[in-house]
């Protein structure tokens, strides 16, 4: 919340700065100038300064460079206006502006390392996508649009009385003192309120490195690596192409004939698609490779950002603009998310000061020459002989930017793609739709699927059994089956699996057998029955190798999940019936029945995790599932597991009795109908 508010007040900052700059000349060229110099003269520090920032994060206390930080930030922003109300002459306004900026981003560069390499360490890797969301949407997507509705709100009050405001209270003016207390709270913030940021900050590992050696150290990682070679060329090729749509968006406006209340609004829909494509994206493209996604991404910005080019009017610009925030938001985000999680502790503070400089350089150095260029050739128009259509220098510039966005989204795509020779677009169109590629096999006919889940000795072979007793003398046909080892190739896979002679078979191959035979498994016994209408009761499905193979071997469990959905085309029971049990009660009743199995003869600590596994599925999926205590008796099992199948199973009245049913709609059609 802290962060978000103080990054509220950051871009509000660089906004009124660079909009106060240029207010205090005329002409449209200055106007370009003064916007581009005022922003340029933020990243002169980065160049000098970001290299030493990333080690020095990894040298001092990160807690005592954050907070001193930012009450430096604290004080020089609220300089900017004190000086201006002080000061007749506009040049030392404008001057002190200037080198308040210029400390200012030297301050935000020694902060900006010193709290990325304290974040990741509060945050479990795992989480890192959704954390990273959650950082970026604050920093990017929502505080930018509070920036802009602010200032607007800001001027209209300031404006709402029929008198001239006093000088102190100019919209940029308060935007600047919001800003400067920003800094203050997240200086106290920082200092009581997160104390554990300082403990992490030595591990003791470099303090005999020279800086320079520790620096050129983390360079030469950026260089050596291809993927992060390649994530960071494509995070900044999309910050270049921002940076020129944030640099032209005022002379843009312009030329769409609308105001600056046109400006704020593309500036507006720019970072609301970005907070779009980094809230959403990852829910849209659902499994899609990340390193896949990124590429992608950054096409679809350099794309949108050649329909803003090519933009006949106001309602196509702002479609464009927020393609273009959703396309480099989801850029961003993936690309972060891959950075945090190829990069090495060792040398990730570094790489992240790396990438956040080298943004900083990017962006910024793209918004001021784009104005300036704008700038000036802004009032220029090039008329195509005899075609009466005229481009301004703005839509080129723009035009060449999308076109600069395209090559490096298809080269960063092209360096880091895993997954060669699968088609880009079915790759993409089959992770929205949610995996399995290959469609789902749809079912004909309507059996009934139950299967029976848990532990060893849980009482699965009893219940099964029980339950296909009381529904065939219901006259029902039912199918009993079991996994693994239905099949005759199942057979021979169940004895590679279980067989105790089999030992180091490693977890991945293991998975892909139980795969094999549920393929077979469900293609060969289970459709066929389900086809002809029957109630088909399996020992054991999907979850035993989420439960086993995923929870028990720790393989991811959503690519052990994904495997059986394509094994099994997506076919899911009816009723899970989960027999839950003890392990040391159940591994105590399959003892007695005769010579443990591989997996039997796994530690309790195996067994544990199955256990659970297995009840969080259940609790996933409660309408699913049936979750019964297996140390109860088995008479009273079998009771509550025939009960509830019976309310699953339709009804299948036997001929004669549709057609009596029939005859009574019919009657009774009759008899209302007016003679
Ligand atoms: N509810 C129960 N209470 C006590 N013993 C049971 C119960 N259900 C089954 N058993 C016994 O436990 C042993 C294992 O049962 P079984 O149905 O083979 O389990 P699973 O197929 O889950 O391994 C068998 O000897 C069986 O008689
Ligand atoms: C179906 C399946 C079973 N298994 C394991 C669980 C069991 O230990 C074993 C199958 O045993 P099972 O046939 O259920 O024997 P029991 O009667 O002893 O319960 O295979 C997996 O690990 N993954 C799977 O996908």
């Amino acid at each position: 919340m802290v962060t978000g508010v103080a990054s509220l007040g950051d871009w509000l900052g660089l906004l009124a700065t660079a909009t106060f700059a240029s207010a205090q000349v005329s002409g449209s060229a200055a106007k370009g100038l003064a916007f581009g110099s005022v922003i340029a003269v933020r990243l002169l520090p980065a160049l000098v300064l970001g290299p030493v920032a990333g080690v020095m994060a990894d040298r001092f206390d990160r807690r005592l460079t954050m907070v001193i930080c930012d009450l430096l930030r604290f004080v020089l922003f609220a300089s900017i206006p004190v000086v201006a109300l002080f000061s007749e002459n506009a040049g030392i306004t404008v001057g002190w502006a200037a080198i308040a900026t210029f400390l200012i981003e030297t301050v935000t560069l020694l902060w900006i390392p010193a709290k990325e390499a304290a974040v990741p360490n509060l945050i479990p890797r795992s989480r890192l996508e959704t954390a990273n969301q959650l950082t970026l949407i604050t920093t990017y997507g929502i505080t930018p649009v509070f920036a802009g509705l602010g200032i607007a709100a800001l001027d209209r009050i300031v404006r709402s009385g029929n008198t001239t405001p006093p000088e102190w209270a100019e919209a940029s003016n308060l935007a600047l003192y919001f800003n400067s207390l920003s800094r203050l709270a997240m200086a106290l913030v920082v200092y009581f309120g997160i104390k554990e940021i300082s403990g992490r900050a030595h591990d003791g590992k470099h303090t005999g490195q020279s800086m320079l050696r520790q620096f050129l150290e983390g360079w030469q990682y950026v260089g050596k690596t291809p993927l992060v070679r390649g994530l960071v060329f494509g995070i900044l090729g999309a910050f270049a192409g921002g940076g020129v749509v944030i640099g032209t968006a005022q002379f843009f406006a312009r030329s769409l004939n609308a105001g600056d209340a046109a400006f704020y609004l593309l500036f507006g829909t720019l970072f609301v698609g970005l907070g779009v494509g980094i809230g959403l994206g990852p829910a849209v493209v659902r499994d899609l490779s990340r390193r896949r996604w990124f590429g992608m991404s950054i096409v679809l910005a350099g794309g949108s950002v050649l329909v803003l080019a090519g933009a006949i009017h106001l309602t196509m610009a702002v479609f464009g603009a927020l393609l273009v925030g959703a396309g480099a938001g989801m850029a961003f985000l993936s690309g972060v998310t891959l950075l945090g999680g190829e990069v090495g502790d060792e040398v990730r503070g570094r790489v992240f000061a790396f990438v956040q400089t080298a943004v900083r350089v990017v962006l910024m150095l793209a918004i001021a020459l784009s104005s300036s260029l704008v700038g000036l050739g802004g009032s220029r128009q090039i008329t195509i002989a005899d075609l009466g259509i005229s481009i301004s220098s703005t839509r080129l510039l723009l035009l060449a930017a999308g076109i600069f966005g395209i090559f490096t989204g298809i080269s960063a795509f092209r360096q880091m793609d895993d997954k060669p020779g699968v088609p880009v677009l079915a790759d993409l169109w089959g992770s929205i739709r949610g995996r399995p590629l290959s469609p789902g096999e749809g079912l004909v006919g309507r059996g009934t699927f139950v299967v029976f889940e848990g532990g060893e000795g849980a009482g699965k072979s009893t219940q099964v059994n029980a339950l296909a007793e009381a529904l065939r003398a219901e006259g029902r046909e039912v199918v009993v089956t079991r996994e693994p080892g239905a099949t005759e190739v199942g057979q021979r896979i169940r004895s590679l699996v279980l067989g105790k002679q089999q030992t180091g078979l490693s977890p991945r191959a293991e998975a892909l057998l139980y795969a094999a035979d549920r393929a077979d498994h469900v293609a060969t016994v289970v459709r066929p029955a389900l086809s002809r209408g029957a109630v088909v009761i399996s020992d054991r499905y999907v979850d035993s190798s989420l439960a086993y193979q995923g929870a028990g071997r720790t393989l991811p469990v959503d690519e052990v999940s994904w495997l059986s959905t394509w094994a099994t085309g997506g076919l899911k029971p009816d009723l899970v019936v989960l027999l839950d049990v003890p392990p040391d009660v159940g591994l105590g009743r399959a003892a007695r029945r005769g010579a443990a199995d591989r997996l039997e003869s796994e530690s309790v600590a195996f067994h544990e995790r199955v256990r659970y596994a297995f009840l969080d599925l259940a609790a996933a999926e409660p309408k699913r599932y049936l979750v019964l205590d297996a140390t109860r008796p088995a008479e009273e099992i079998t009771a509550a597991v025939v009960e509830r199948v019976g309310e699953l199973i339709p009804d299948e009245p036997p001929a004669h009795e549709i057609a009596e049913a029939l005859n009574t709609v019919a009657e009774a059609d009759l008899e209302r109908r007016p003679s």
